[in-house]
Parts: C-alpha cells; structure tokens; sequence
C-alpha cells in the first residue's frame, strides 16, 4: 500500500488529505501536526474547522485509510509521498518584515524530514511559497542525505474556503511542477497516479517547478486584482450614481472577462490574497523590477482603501462621531460558509470604530466570542502562526460584545453593519430590527446583501458599497 504523510493538518492538509484518501482507497494517508489541539480535534466529532461536506468525507475514510496523529517522525519516516502543508506567514521581523514570506515552518519540516528519512522521498510542496523554495529545500535535505534520494514537487493548492470539498472533487486544474530530469519525470508521474484516481487526465498540468510555484503566486494575484479593480470602481459609482451591480454585470457579460469575482465588498480578507500578493511583491523587489512590485502593491492599497472608506462612511454618516454608541457587527468571518476570520475586513473595520469610540456587538454563525477578542487583540500578521504559539488569554477589548443572534445584535443599536454575506441576513426581519433600533437607525452593507430601497422604505439610512447613496449621504463630504 503507497503511504503519504502530509505534514500540517490545517485547511489545506486536512481537506485535501481527507479527499486523496477518499478517493484512493488504496493509498494510506496520515496527517501529522505539531499541535496536539487540532489532532485530537480531527479525531473527534468537532473537526477543527467549518467547511460544507468535509465532515462527511472525514467520516468515511477516518480509521479506514486516513488517519491524523501527532507521531510526526513515525509517519514521515514510513511515508513514500510526503506533503507539506503548513504556515507560510508574512514576515514580522528583519529583512523583507511585512513582505517576504518566514519559511520558518517550512524549514524546521523540511530539516525533520532529512534527520529521520531512512528511504527516498518525493516531498511535495502544498504550502504557497516563494519562488525558488524547492532550491532551498532541495538544498536542506540532500546536505545530509545519507545517501537517500529526494525529489521535490511543487503542487500549490488551488482550492478556496466554504468551497473546499466541491473544489477538491471537481478542480479546474491540478498543477505539478518537477524537476526535468527522468528522476523528477518519475516523481512527476507517481503523484500524477494519485490525482488521476478522479481528475480527468486533461486538467492535471505538469510543468518545470519554478512554473509551478510563481503560478500559485500569480493565480491569488489576478483573483485579489479583480476584487480591488471593482472595488475601486465601487467608489466611482458612489461619486456619479452609477450602480456597481449593473456595472459589474455589464462588464462581466464580456466573455473575455466574464463574470466571476466581480462582487463589490468592503474589502477581501483571508489567509492568503495580501499574504502572497506581500510575497509576490517582495519577489519582484529582490529580482530588481520595482515597476512590477508596485503594480501589485496597488492590489493591496486599494483594498485597505475599501475597508477605510468604509468605517468612514459609518463615522460620517452617524454626525462624525460614533463615540459611546452601540454599532451592531453582522458576520465576522472573511467570507460566508466558513468560520475562518484571518485577515478579515471585519477586523480593521472593528478596529477603525473602536478607534473613534464605539460600542460594537458582534453576531456570526460561525465565529466564536474567544475567536473574535483573540482577533481583536492580535498584532497584524501574529494570526498566522500555529496555534500553540498564540497567546492563552489574551486581552479582551471591552467595548466588543459578542452575541448568538442577529436580533440580540442589533437591538438598541444605532447602526448596523453587514461584514460577511451569510445567506441567512438576507432573511432577516429587518422591520423588527428597525423597531427595536435608536433612530435614526443606519444599515451600512459591505457586502450588497439587502435591497437598499426596500430597507429605505422600513425607515432605515442605508448605505451600500457602490450602489446610488441615499440623499441623507449625498450631502456629506466624500470620504476616502
Ligand atoms: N487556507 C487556504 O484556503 C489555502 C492555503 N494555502 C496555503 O497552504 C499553507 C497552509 O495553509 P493553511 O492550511 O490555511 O494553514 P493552517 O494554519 O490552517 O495549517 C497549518 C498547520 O501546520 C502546522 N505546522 C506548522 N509547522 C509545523 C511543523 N513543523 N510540523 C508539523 N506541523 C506544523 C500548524 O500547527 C497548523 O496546524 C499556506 O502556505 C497557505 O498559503 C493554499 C491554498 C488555500
Ligand atoms: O490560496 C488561497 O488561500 C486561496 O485563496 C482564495 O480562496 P479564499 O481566500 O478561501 O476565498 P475567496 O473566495 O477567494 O475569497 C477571498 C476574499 O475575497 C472576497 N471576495 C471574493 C470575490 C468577490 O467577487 N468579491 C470579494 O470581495 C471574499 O469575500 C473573501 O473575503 C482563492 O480563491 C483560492 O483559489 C486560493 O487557493
């Protein structure tokens, strides 16, 4: 029986090694991790995160031929595939701080693997890295090697969250990257093998590795670039009274640019879009192309413009100040159908109120209170490392309160702000949140979720992003 090890049992390993096993069960797959908290966690009933249909996959093979331990080395010894899945975070300290990507993780891994090997190895980058890291871990584990063979793969994960397993059962593309060698060839093919047991031959793409990894890179580049192109034509809208649904639509019904990712928001967040964009960026600093770097870096500026345009349009909108007043939070996490908050618009946009004084009480379906006041409290990129490694108790801020339902959220409020587009706050009464609301009682949508007009028509002073603005906003000055 092949046995693959996958080192970092996260929203990557987890997912993706649970599908591989569902779907080979021929093949015999371990998930290791450094944290006891997660293991223990994919072996219970309480996966550790939220992802539609990941708990039935789990169930199904768990026991069977996928299985999550914390026996690190016993399992990468005995593996012949070994994945690596862990932290990539954005440096916080020394050279590149708040751009290069800290290998940190990577390395210890990748040192592991060359101390406790005692067979040849295919080990596969599954984490995003920076161009050029299969040198670097070539270079770690052959120092050393006893006389064992390492082949290095680049196979970047292409799946994004609360979509997971359907984007693992049905990807658009596999990517392999391999040395061009008959050794690399060979282990090019061996992992092919695995992918073929359900993607079409035709969709799994094999190319050089550097190929590879800059086309991961390259990929969330693009994806994150559509959202601040609309976003920023968001702001158009709101200055000329065009309607960015309309906009959006029209320019997507263009079959060369077609539809997708094209939804206005108060900013994307997520573990990886500024992350490898901050890499990418650091990538064409050190290659000497600082006219590249800055084109990306612009992906990233207009997107903390959205979430500062924002909180401004709140504080002006509520007589430039929303001190002492109570702004109700609907949703928290970076996007619907998953409990994941790293870097989320709604923790700047908490930060820029509580920053001019508000009470906020947050609601989301997936998110718990300790999550949320962990967020709050966490420097910028510390997010990012694994969870022991995380403050236990950290300082609660207290002028958040977190609360299990949107009503409770609301009531007493004089503002509500809409930051992740659960399906269920289309739903909500929101004549019966308006009755029980300060008023005059404002809605700010950062997510185009509710009907503007038909909210205006409850009462409300409603302000969505880039939609035609109420006259109540007209007036006030343009803020940015
Ligand atoms: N979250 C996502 O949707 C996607 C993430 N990626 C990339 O995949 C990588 C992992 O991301 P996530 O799964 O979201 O991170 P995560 O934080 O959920 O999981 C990483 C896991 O690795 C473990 N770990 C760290 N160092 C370790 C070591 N030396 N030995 C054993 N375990 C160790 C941590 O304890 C943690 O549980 C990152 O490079 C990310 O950019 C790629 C595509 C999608
Ligand atoms: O490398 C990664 O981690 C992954 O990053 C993204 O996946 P993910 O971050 O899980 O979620 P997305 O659906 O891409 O959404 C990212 C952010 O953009 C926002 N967004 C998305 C689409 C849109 O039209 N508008 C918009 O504001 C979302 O609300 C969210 O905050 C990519 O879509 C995945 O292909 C990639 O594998």
């Amino acid at each position: 029986m092949v046995k693959i090890c996958c080192i970092g049992a996260g929203y990557v390993g987890g997912p993706t090694m649970a599908v591989i096993a569902l779907k080979c069960p021929a093949i015999e797959v371990v998930v290791v991790d450094i944290s006891f908290a997660r293991i223990n966690a994919w072996n219970s009933d309480q996966l550790p995160i939220y992802e539609p249909g990941l708990d039935d996959v789990v169930k199904q093979c768990r026991g069977r031929n996928l299985f999550f331990s914390t026996e690190v080395e016993k399992h990468v010894q005995e593996a012949e595939i070994i994945f690596v899945s862990v932290n990539t975070p954005t440096k916080t300290r020394g050279l590149g701080a708040g751009k290069a990507a800290d290998l940190t993780y990577w390395e210890s891994a990748a040192r592991m693997i060359a101390d406790v090997a005692k067979s040849d190895k295919i080990v596969v980058e599954k984490s995003t890295v920076p161009v050029k890291t299969a040198e670097a871990i070539e270079k770690i584990l052959t120092h050393n090697s006893k006389g064992i063979n390492y082949q290095i793969l680049s196979n970047p994960e292409f799946l994004a969250e609360g979509t997971a397993i359907q984007d693992l059962f049905n990807p658009d593309r596999v990517l392999i990257g391999g040395r061009e060698t008959p050794e690399g060839k060979k282990a090019v093919q061996a992992l092919k093998k695995v992918y073929a047991q359900w993607v079409p031959e035709d969709r799994i793409l094999t190319t050089n590795l550097w190929s590879a990894e800059l086309s991961k890179l390259a990929a969330n580049a693009f994806l994150a670039q559509r959202i601040s192109s609309v976003n920023a034509i968001s702001a158009l809208c709101e200055a000329t009274g065009a309607n960015i649904a309309e906009v959006a639509y029209s320019v997507g019904k263009d079959s060369r640019i077609g539809p997708k990712f094209l939804n206005a928001s108060v900013g994307f967040g997520g573990s990886c879009f500024q992350k490898d964009i901050l890499n990418l960026v650091y990538i064409c600093e050190c290659n000497g192309l600082p006219e590249v770097a800055n084109y990306w870096k612009q992906v990233i500026k207009i997107n903390d413009y959205q979430k500062n345009r924002f909180v401004n349009r709140v504080v002006s909108s509520m007589f430039n100040t929303v001190s002492g007043k109570k702004i109700a939070v609907l949703g928290f996490a970076f996007k619907k159908d998953t409990g994941d908050t790293r870097e989320t618009p709604a923790i700047d946009v908490c930060k820029g109120l509580l920053g001019d004084k508000a009470a906020i009480s947050i609601y989301d379906p997936q998110v718990s209170e300790d999550q949320i006041q962990r967020d709050l409290a966490m420097n910028k990129f510390d997010w990012d490392h694994p969870i022991h490694l995380q403050p236990l108790s950290p300082t609660t801020v207290k002028q958040v309160a977190v609360t299990w339902d949107a009503y409770e959220a609301t009531k007493g409020a004089h503002g509500v702000c809409i930051l992740t587009e659960w399906d269920e706050f289309k739903e909500l009464n929101y004549q019966k949140i308006y009755d029980n609301m300060q008023k005059p009682a404002f809605l700010f949508d950062g997510r185009n979720v509710v009907d503007p007009e038909k909210l205006r028509a409850i009462g409300f002073v409603v302000y969505a992003i880039g939609k035609p603005l109420d006259p109540w906003l007209k007036d006030l000055p343009a803020v940015a």
